[in-house]
């Protein structure tokens, strides 16, 4: 019987391919072998040492200690692209919300009073302060063109607008999804200073922290409206309320709220709805719970964010898996380890990623306890199963 705790609710969806005859799921569970998650933080959590796999129903894995997983050779998991639809209907939603003063016209309806013939006139006269702008012919700048990002771009080119995109690693998967009509800015500077819109899908990285502060924000063209759907600490929230009291930026539409901007007349801040629809939900949970399993009964690894893609149709009578550092000869000595049990090679992968290598070995016998404990013991070996 595998344990799987969860530590944010799961989709039942997700759920459900976890079967009650092989597999324990509870939200409390002593020596758990996988963790399921959303967007719990697990840095300064203790992790229990049974865990040997981690599976994140959702994109972004700053909430958990992955290097620290990667040294004690525990995959984590991620669901890419499965709520990147969800995310682009929000970013759609907050460049038209920011444009057409919704939230600030809305609220003023709200607050209407007196018969309706009364009600009618204060419409008539109030609503010239909520007139906006329209999409088509507007620029939008979208920065980190994964999964979400080309989706964003398509749509807005697809409602009318100049789409301009930067990524320093954009993958060939996503330049064929993406339309050709998306221009490449130079870095992000060019992007900034063309754009009327600016949108963020970049994980939060070293990197990333901070993308946005206040040089760049006076770079920026007037009136630019800011969408940060990615993650807190992107942009420099501080600078941005500056930006917003000088009239430099129009609107900043985010998904963090604080107490900072939850209450700023120009900010919409939303509860990080981002992936919160049935259909993300679902997607997310199936996906990561099918890549547990495979990993937790077969070895496989798919769609990880430290480990090697790795893939191995069983053969034989019993699979090794062992997770090992990645320097030369570890594949001799876990084949000598085989071999003076006794036991043959039927099939073998090996892949590395960093510096971790993966390795699945078929045999013909069964792998006793002596064998696996001789694996364990060589240097550099970080975690054998038998599977
Ligand atoms: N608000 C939400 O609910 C929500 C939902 C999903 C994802 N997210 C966030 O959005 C991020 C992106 O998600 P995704 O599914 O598109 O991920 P992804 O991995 O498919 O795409 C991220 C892209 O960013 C690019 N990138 C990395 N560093 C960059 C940089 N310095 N400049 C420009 N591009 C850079 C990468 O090359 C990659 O193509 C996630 O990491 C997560 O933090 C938020
Ligand atoms: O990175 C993600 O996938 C999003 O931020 C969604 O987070 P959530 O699963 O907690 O809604």
């Amino acid at each position: 019987m595998y344990k799987i705790l969860t530590l944010n609710n799961i989709s039942v969806a997700g759920l459900e391919r976890l079967p009650r005859d092989k597999y324990e799921v509870a939200s409390e569970i002593q020596h758990p072998d996988a963790i399921l998650l959303r967007s719990f933080n697990m840095h300064n959590w203790e992790i229990p040492s049974s865990v040997k796999a981690i599976g994140r129903a959702g994109a972004g894995v700053n909430n958990i200690p992955v290097d620290d997983m990667s040294k004690r050779g525990v995959p984590v998991f991620n669901a890419p692209g499965a709520n990147a639809n969800a995310v682009k209907e929000l970013v759609v939603a907050g460049m038209l919300i920011a444009a057409r003063n919704l939230c600030q016209g809305w609220s003023f309806a709200r607050n209407l009073e007196g018969e309706d013939n009364e009600i009618s006139k204060q419409v008539e006269s109030g609503k010239k302060h909520f007139a906006g702008f329209e999409l088509p012919g507007r620029t939008l700048g979208v920065i980190g063109l994964g999964a979400i990002g080309v989706q964003v771009a398509n749509a807005a080119h697809a409602l009318g607008m100049n789409v301009i995109g930067y990524d320093p690693d954009i993958t060939v998967q996503s330049a064929w999804q993406m339309s050709s009509d998306v221009e490449q800015a130079a870095g992000v500077d060019d992007l900034l200073s063309r754009s009327d819109f600016v949108t963020f899908h970049v994980p939060l990285v070293d990197a990333t922290r901070h993308m946005i502060n206040e040089e760049r924000l006076h770079s920026m063209r007037d009136n630019v409206v800011l969408l940060n759907f990615s993650r807190n600490g992107i942009i420099d929230d501080e600078a941005v309320v500056k930006a917003l009291e000088e009239g430099k930026v129009y609107s900043y539409v985010c998904d963090f709220p604080s107490n900072l901007l939850k209450d700023h007349p120009r900010v919409i801040t939303l509860p990080h709805l981002g992936a919160s629809t049935k259909e993300a939900e679902d997607n997310c949970a199936i996906m990561v719970a099918d890549q547990v399993s495979d990993f937790l009964e077969n070895g496989n690894v798919r769609n990880s964010v430290n480990f090697p893609k790795v893939y191995m149709k069983r053969g034989g009578k019993s699979r090794l898996a062992v997770v090992n550092a990645n320097v030369p000869n570890m594949l001799g000595q876990i084949s000598t380890s085989l071999a003076e049990s006794g036991l043959n090679i039927v099939d073998m992968i090996n892949k590395s990623r960093g510096e971790l290598a993966y390795t699945l070995v078929d045999v013909e016998g069964e792998i006793t306890q002596e064998c696996t404990d001789r694996i364990a013991a060589t240097e550099g070996v970080l975690s054998v199963r038998t599977l």
